[in-house]
């Protein structure tokens, strides 16, 4: 089994190179000064009890792999970016392998499937940072991250034992689940709050603004029907496998929304954040004001290039009193 690592950033650069490191057969997919880095030196990976240089096999474009049956395909691109990936994915001669959704949010599986036939969701529980070129870090241990995968829409296959077996070989921990998009809403109640800090820094105070969001976001998910399973802190009989921990010298920068920013990479995830809620509230009718707010946070942040720690809560508060 060959396994390709489509976006080499904070999941897929710890994915690839755990994976690469106890002896999966890994290609992994980059661009810009990623690509070069890993080219030049490969992927300096650092999480619990690891700091080294995994030489790693990396292109810059799905044209310059030979697709062949057996090979499984980790989508690790945040949802902006995923129509294009899936493009590319196509004209270089993908199809029948199996692919797997390493992201947050719940769009991408729908994306994939009207290209792909065989497509897979998988719940990321991994908090990793991507900010320098080639370097890669997992906060969480002592396994460096927990996946739930499964088919989309329901159900599991053997390709989710493969992948299971991948990932418990590397060092993380992987659990098939019938009804991943469940545990995949749960995960999205969380990751509303990233642009929280990705707006005000790691450390400020959020006032009322996760109660606003989660209110809004469990009365459409009950409206439109949609069940979901809480994964605040993952299941409790998982919470032990991947605990959030220090590394040594190294601060956690924030969300994958703020690393975003930190880099300066031009777009956030926002709009498939929090900007799923208010699509599901505008079909089916129920307010979410403070989710539209934050979308507009989102975007004016990527618009004026903004950091982290820029604004202030009364600026979000006072966004949210602004009409949608
Ligand atoms: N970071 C975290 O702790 C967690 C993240 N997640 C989720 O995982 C997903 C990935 O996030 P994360 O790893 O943080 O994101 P990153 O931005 O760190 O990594 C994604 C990488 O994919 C690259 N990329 C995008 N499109 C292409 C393309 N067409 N070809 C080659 N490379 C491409 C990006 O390049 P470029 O930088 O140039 O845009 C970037 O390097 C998101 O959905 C996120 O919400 C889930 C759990 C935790
Ligand atoms: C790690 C976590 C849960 C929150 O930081 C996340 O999912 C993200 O950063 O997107």
């Amino acid at each position: 089994m060959r396994i390709i690592v489509y976006g080499l950033g904070a999941i897929g650069g710890c994915v690839a190179g755990l994976l690469a490191r106890s002896g999966t057969d890994v290609v992994g997919i980059a661009r810009g000064a990623m690509l070069e880095a890993v080219k030049a030196d490969g992927l300096w990976l650092k999480g619990h009890e690891l700091d080294e240089s995994v030489p790693l096999t990396v292109v810059g474009n799905p044209s310059e792999i030979d697709f062949r049956d057996g090979d499984m395909i980790l989508m690790c691109m945040k949802a902006q970016h995923m129509a294009g990936a899936l493009e590319d994915l196509r004209a270089a001669g993908a199809g029948d392998q199996p692919l797997f959704c390493l992201q947050n949010g719940v769009v991408n599986e729908d994306m994939a499937l009207r290209l792909f036939p065989k497509v897979h969701g998988v719940m990321v529980w991994m908090p990793a940072t991507y900010l320098e070129p080639g370097r890669v870090l997992s906060f969480a241990s002592p396994k460096f991250g927990v996946f739930e995968t499964g088919l989309f829409p329901g159900g599991a296959d053997h390709d989710d034992e493969d992948f299971v077996r991948a990932i418990d070989a590397a060092g993380m921990a992987g659990f098939t689940h019938p009804n991943v998009m469940a545990a995949k809403y749960g995960k999205l109640l969380m990751n509303l709050e990233n642009i929280l800090n990705a707006a005000m820094g790691p450390n400020a105070e959020k006032g009322p603004l996760p109660d606003l969001m989660r209110t809004e976001a469990l009365a459409v998910l009950d409206s439109a029907g949609i069940v979901w399973e809480d994964r605040a802190k993952l299941v409790p009989e998982r919470r032990d496998l991947a605990r959030i921990s220090d590394l040594p010298g190294e601060a956690r920068s924030g969300s994958s929304s703020a690393q975003s920013l930190l880099r300066g990479t031009g777009s956030i995830e926002t709009d498939y954040l929090n900007g799923e809620i208010t699509r599901l509230g505008r079909l089916y009718g129920v307010p979410t004001p403070a989710n539209a707010a934050m979308q507009r946070i989102g975007a004016r942040m990527v618009r004026d290039a903004l950091r982290p720690g820029d604004l202030t809560l009364s600026d979000l508060v006072a966004e949210v009193g602004t009409t949608d």
